[in-house]
């Protein structure tokens, strides 16, 4: 399975390819706009989460409802497009028609944070425009409508998924003693929580702490975590690096914009245990193996254990900061603030949903890999005869956890 995303954050549309997902995955236009809805949600965003409009069209791969087989290709048309028409058109436009936009100003106070100074000093631009477009995270647009596809795939096999904030700057739960984890079927209501918190009492002071960095001009980052109920074991593999699911997930999720941190399971917090407090012993149990506890996160070894899957992904402040940072105007070299028009005072909610999309492609690609199978319906007959084949001391009974 392979994925790509092409389009800038005030272009004309994103557009995004998924390939190699077998026929019979339901998809429908419907079901991509509840998912890019779920994107937008959260407190603390900017003004543009309201006035933007996300417009999907499948352009390839889907009929009647159903993948069949090909590439699938997803537009989200921009409502905002005609704004930016002249300054983002792809075809050159008239200088003098240009210079008469105000929007088309030089970006020559490059905000630290972002990518805009290093990306001019790469690709050789003057200005940051051509640099911030394309690094905007309305890109994860993209990546939330090809998720839900794979989420989709996922779906038809068991498999679900759910994501919430853990932490909005320094207000979190006691990570020793974390409270009851959400399920697939909680979505609805965390993606009602303005945090998208399962804690409410945890959520308001969240809310609390986003009143306070508006208030004084600034931004905030924070946690989320994304579970997924239903894996087989054997996702992933032990034999090399780069067929890890742990390395997949961390790689697919640090490729998150501003996301700084990656955990599997109980991640740095093992470190600070002794192993007889950091693993999860094996025991039989009447219905088959199962676990004492599930602080690896469900995965051992590269593999997925059958254990729910839990991932952290560690969101930096957004950099964007309302009391500007300190920068060079390019244009002259000397001392200036950069550019700021307007941003999210905290994107961590949504940064979830984005999140969860990412773990749904790194999932359907390793399921694919396992089980092949070009219809939903051959992949879910090699999946069940692979779970019967497995002798009855090495088949697991998840679900048992109790930490
Ligand atoms: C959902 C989401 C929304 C974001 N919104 C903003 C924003 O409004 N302003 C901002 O400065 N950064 C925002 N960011 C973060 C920037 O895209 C990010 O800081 C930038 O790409 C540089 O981070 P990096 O060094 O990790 O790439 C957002 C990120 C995500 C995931
Ligand atoms: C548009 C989206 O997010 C944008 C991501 C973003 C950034 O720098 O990453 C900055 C903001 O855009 P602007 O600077 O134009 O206000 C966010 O609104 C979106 O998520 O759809």
């Amino acid at each position: 399975m392979r994925w790509l995303t092409a389009g800038e954050s005030h272009g004309p549309a994103l557009v995004g390819i998924i390939e190699g997902l077998p026929a019979f995955i339901p998809v429908t236009t419907e079901r991509i706009q509840d998912a890019l809805a779920r994107r937008r949600l959260g407190y603390g965003r900017g003004a543009r989460m309201k006035f933007e409009k996300d417009q999907v069209r499948i352009i390839g791969g889907v009929r009647h409802g159903l993948t069949q087989g090909g590439p699938v290709a997803i537009e989200i048309g921009n409502t905002e497009w005609p704004k930016w028409e002249t300054v983002m058109s792809a075809d050159p436009v008239d200088p003098e028609v240009l210079a008469a936009q105000a929007r088309n100003a030089p970006l020559t106070r490059p905000r630290p944070g972002h990518a805009d100074f290093v990306g001019m000093q790469k690709y050789g631009f003057d200005e940051a425009r051509p640099i911030l477009e394309r690094a905007s995270a309305r890109e994860t647009a993209a990546r939330v409508a090809l998720g839900s596809v794979a989420a989709g795939l996922l779906r038809e096999l068991g498999i679900g998924l759910v994501s919430h904030t853990v932490a909005i700057g320094p207000v979190s739960g006691d990570p020793e003693a974390p409270g009851p984890l959400p399920a697939p079927d909680d979505v609805e209501r965390l993606d009602a929580d303005p945090m998208r918190c399962f804690d409410p009492e945890l959520s308001a002071r969240m809310v609390a702490e986003v009143d306070d960095a508006r208030k004084s001009g600034d931004t905030l980052g924070g946690v989320v975590e994304v579970l997924a109920y239903g894996l087989p074991p054997g996702l992933g593999s032990h034999v090399h690096f780069d067929r890890r699911l742990d390395s997949r997930l961390a790689g697919a999720l640090m490729g998150i914009q501003a996301i700084k941190g990656v955990e599997i399971g109980d991640g740095f917090l093992t470190t600070r245990r002794r192993g007889s407090a950091a693993h999860d012993e094996i025991r039989p149990g009447p219905d088959g193996v199962v676990r004492a506890s599930n602080r690896s996160g469900g995965t051992e070894g590269g593999m997925s254990t059958g254990e729910p899957l839990r991932v952290r992904a560690g969101m930096k402040p957004i950099a964007t900061v309302p009391r500007a940072l300190g920068t060079v105007d390019t244009s002259t070299g000397e001392a200036a603030t950069a550019h700021h028009q307007r941003s999210d005072v905290c994107a961590v909610p949504a940064a979830g949903v984005v999140a969860e999309a990412m773990v749904a492609l790194v999932l359907a690609d390793a399921v694919v890999e396992k089980f092949g199978g070009d219809s939903v319906a051959e992949l879910a007959r090699n999946l069940e005869s692979y779970r019967q084949a497995l002798p009855e001391t090495l088949r697991s009974a998840p679900g048992t956890v109790d930490q």
